[in-house]
């Protein structure tokens, strides 16, 4: 087994009387697909909150690549190369595709206020270098032709897509994905999976995806958590949890 690219001890959140998450542990290894499933307020977009610095725990400690995480502030979390998408999905719509990815690209951008003021050359390079990349990714997710469109203008699934274009160009290690096929339908989960699948190959990413869709789940995923009322109620491979009767008896019902 090698060392978890992430990982969660004990990690406690309480919102007033509300044990959001209590005793919480995880491991995932790097390269994975590790889900996270379970019912509404089961404690899961609490889990992506606290491993991005939303949130700060009540107790328990995140690792990420070994170092203590446990009080870092989001910009800090992105820095250290963890991307997230979220479950309503957050573009700045008013902004063309591109620009959306560009905003992301640009987060490492090594140019100073000073240097955009005057135009320096190093200003115009990296600007130059940032368009060149928020194209390569928009090429990848497949929307290098809608570049100029408006982001609000585009259909759902390729919303989705630009989501995770622009969590890619941050350069994640890590990428939380919450809820990637919500609304989506039968042929475009079938896509998305094709895509994050892509995605995974190309960029060698450790991906953490909380996901309802079982197929999603069972194509994609080589690990995954069911939580209950912020507790681990079982983890394993998904054809374990799939067998379990107590996962059976609280989420999957006649599902599967
Ligand atoms: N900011 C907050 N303030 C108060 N309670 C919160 C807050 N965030 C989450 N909770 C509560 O914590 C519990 C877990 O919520 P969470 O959103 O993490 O669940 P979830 O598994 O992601 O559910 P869903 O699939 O509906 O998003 C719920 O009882 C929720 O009401």
């Amino acid at each position: 087994m090698s060392e978890p690219i992430l990982e969660m001890r004990g990690v406690e959140k309480r919102f007033g009387g509300v044990r959001a998450i209590d005793e919480f542990s995880l491991k995932v290894e790097p390269g994975m697909v590790y889900g996270l499933i379970g019912p509404n307020g089961a404690g899961k977009t609490t889990i992506f909150n606290t491993i991005t610095g939303i949130y700060h725990v009540d107790a328990g400690k995140i690792l990420f690549q070994g170092k203590d995480i446990t009080k870092v502030e989001p910009h800090q979390a992105a820095r250290l190369g963890i991307a997230r998408t979220f479950q309503n999905i957050r573009l700045f719509g008013n902004l063309s595709v591109k620009s959306n990815v560009e905003i992301s690209c640009n987060m490492n951008a090594g140019y100073h206020l000073g240097d955009a003021l005057l135009r320096t050359p190093r200003y115009r390079r990296v600007t130059k270098e940032t368009e060149e990349r928020a194209m390569e990714f928009l090429k990848i997710v497949g929307l290098a032709d809608k570049g100029e469109e408006r982001a609000s203008s585009l259909p759902y699934g390729h919303q989705r897509k630009l989501e995770i274009a622009r969590a890619m160009a941050t350069n994640p290690k890590l990428l939380l994905l919450d809820e990637p096929a919500a609304g989506m339908n039968a042929d475009e989960s079938l896509e998305l999976v094709e895509f994050i699948r892509e995605l995974k190959e190309r960029f060698q990413i450790t991906i953490l995806m909380i996901e309802h869709h079982m197929d999603v789940v069972t194509s994609l995923c080589d690990a995954c958590t069911v939580l209950n009322f912020g507790k681990t109620l079982a983890a394993g491979t998904v054809e374990e949890i799939k067998k379990n009767p107590e996962v059976i008896a609280a989420y999957l019902g006649g599902d599967e």
